[in-house]
């Protein structure tokens, strides 16, 4: 057997997420004879893929040999996201960043050999396409999508390449439009496809983006997004989405930079990421967006090669101090809002499972949940937090654990909630990394500032009013609320006893860093947790406009 070489020396809190691996106590490099009969050992600190399973998406598309679009940046864009990616290749090009110099397409009947290889022996969850060079290989694909159905589709109906090389002729329109478009959940055209696709309409307008999604979604898609990054005179980045029913824009800065080769390869693998994990097509799609943008922000100024369309860089994240563990996703104080906190007992009482409760509570609008489950048996309670991880996950909303780290580990949530006797929040952050959230409860000035200090991301401040579900908990008012929130640096979340009744008062104290309301009773000590949680932010909302 390999020897293995010594444990690192234990590094300083806030070192990377890569020197955490190493650092959990129970992680022992040493071989046992035990241990010969024993599974591997697994790292703590990340969920193992026994547990997750490994959301997989299958390109379909073309080779850039300049590494910056095609399957290339499909499979590094999945990749940066945490799916695993697959690719069937339906082209070589002989591309750089001057433009594509040469294009060399698959014969037909093997990119149907490539795909039944790939489709008869792996789960695939999503197919996304990209380059489809012939109407042949559009129908070779229908072919195979019939006989082996994937969860969803994704077609980038790559026509030109942003150099201005044609990549699939306008025999092959006919029959994306005919047969493709009908099965995707999503078709992403940019501006000049769109317009090609609906026979060079000319596209110039927010409002020409939106008639031409409409026109599009008549061709069979669940959603379309026309995307506007080649829109000239435009200071934002907006690309229109629209399900058949509304339009929603999204927006973005426009990066300047010469390095955008691939953003609509990237844009729709991420798409096509996200929605193998579990998203719903909004979220999958904002999380897309906002990869580009954050990708191409931090490649701005990057140089290679010398024509005018540079790559960047997918894995940005790993050179940034913010890199973290599966969650690309920064933490977003507004996400205290509405938040939602479980209690055992009251499940108990009104006989609901926990899974059923959160469902429940983000289905009424709530923007953060955090299982406080003070008697479940460990393992049952994992098994939830499991179950609420994938619930969450695909509405977008942070899932935290109260208390339980080792639980929090488990389940890869999204972080922990502690309090002042619990494990001090610069541990936690050691066990989680930079990249989970962690919330303290804090009732004093010098508690507020010690969280700051330990890396915590927000304070729960209570109890604001007098409540039943934490025995011996002093009540602040609002004067010990305020005194919090004006020492705080950190955003600051209001607890305790709030309601329906009391919860407005709350929010038009308007302290800035007073985000939102935690609640427990209010939500899951009634008969219908959905309709009180849209009451509830309804109440909210209507005071913060009023404050
Ligand atoms: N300079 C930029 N800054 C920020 N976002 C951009 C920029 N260029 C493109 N995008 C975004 O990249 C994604 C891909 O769009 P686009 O470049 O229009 O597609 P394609 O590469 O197919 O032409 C869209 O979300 C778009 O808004
Ligand atoms: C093989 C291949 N597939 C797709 C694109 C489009 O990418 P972009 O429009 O961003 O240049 C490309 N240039 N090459
Ligand atoms: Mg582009």
């Amino acid at each position: 057997m390999a020897s293995v070489p010594p444990l690192p020396p234990y590094r300083p809190r806030h070192s990377d997420a890569a020197a955490l691996l190493f650092r959990s106590p129970s992680f022992s490099p040493g071989v046992s004879p035990a241990s010969a009969t024993r599974p591997p050992r697994r790292f703590p600190v990340v969920a193992s893929a026994r547990d997750m399973p490994w959301p997989h998406v299958l390109t379909v598309a073309g080779s850039d040999s300049g590494a910056g679009a095609g399957i290339q940046a499909d499979i590094k864009a999945c990749a940066a996201l945490g799916a695993y990616c697959s690719s069937v290749i339906t082209a070589v090009t002989a591309q750089n960043t001057v433009g594509v110099q040469g294009v060399h397409a698959v014969p037909e009947e093997f990119v149907g050999e490539q795909l039944r290889s790939v489709l008869s022996d792996m789960s695939v969850d999503v197919v996304k396409t990209g380059m489809l060079p012939s109407a042949g290989v559009v129908k070779v694909l229908c072919e195979s999508l019939r006989k082996f159905p994937v969860k969803a589709l994704v077609v980038d109906p790559v026509m030109v390449s942003t150099s201005g090389d044609t990549l699939s002729g306008p025999s092959t329109l006919a029959t994306y439009r005919d047969e493709l478009f009908s099965v995707a959940d999503i078709v992403t055209p940019n501006v000049k496809e769109a317009s090609k696709l609906l026979g060079d309409v000319s596209l110039h307008t927010i409002s020409d983006m939106r008639n031409a999604a409409e026109s599009i979604y008549k061709l069979g898609p669940k959603y379309v997004l026309v995307k506007g990054g080649d829109m000239p005179d435009s200071s934002d980045a907006i690309d229109v989405l629209f399900d058949g029913k509304e339009f929603t824009e999204l927006r973005g800065p426009r990066i300047k930079t010469r390095n955008t080769h691939g953003t609509g390869c990237t844009l729709a693998s991420c798409i096509a990421a996200e929605l193998a994990k579990g998203a719903t097509m909004l979220h999958a799609v904002q999380v897309a967006k906002k990869f580009v943008e954050s990708a191409l922000y931090h490649s701005k100024d990057l140089v290679i090669g010398n024509g005018p369309q540079g790559p960047f860089d997918h894995l940005f994240e790993l050179k940034s101090p913010l890199y973290k563990m599966g969650s690309l996703q920064k933490f977003n104080p507004d996400n205290l809002f509405l938040y939602a906190v479980t209690d055992s007992g009251m499940n108990k009482k009104w006989d609901r499972s926990i899974k059923d409760a959160v469902k429940a509570a983000i289905e009424g609008g709530a923007t953060i949940v955090q299982l406080r489950e003070k008697d479940a048996d460990t393992r049952e309670f994992l098994e939830a937090a499991k179950a609420c991880v994938q619930i969450c996950k695909s509405s977008g909303v942070p899932l935290l654990i109260n208390d339980r780290i080792d639980v929090a580990l488990a389940c890869n949530a999204d972080g922990v909630h502690v309090g002042q006797s619990d494990m001090p929040a610069w541990e936690v952050r050691e066990l989680l990394g930079p990249g989970k959230i962690i919330g303290v409860s804090c009732k004093t000035l010098d508690q507020a500032e010690q969280a700051w200090k330990d890396g915590a991301d927000y304070i729960g401040c209570g109890g604001v009013f007098p409540t039943t579900t934490k025995k011996n908990n002093p009540t602040l008012g609002f004067e010990g609320l305020r005194t919090v929130c004006l020492a705080s640096k950190l955003p600051v979340v209001a607890i305790g006893g709030i309601n329906a009744g009391n919860a407005g008062s709350v929010m038009e104290l308007g302290f800035p860093n007073l985000k939102g309301v935690a609640v427990v009773s209010a939500l899951f000590d009634q008969e219908c947790v959905a309709i009180e949680t849209r009451n509830l932010r309804s109440i909210l909302k209507n005071a913060c406009s009023r404050s």
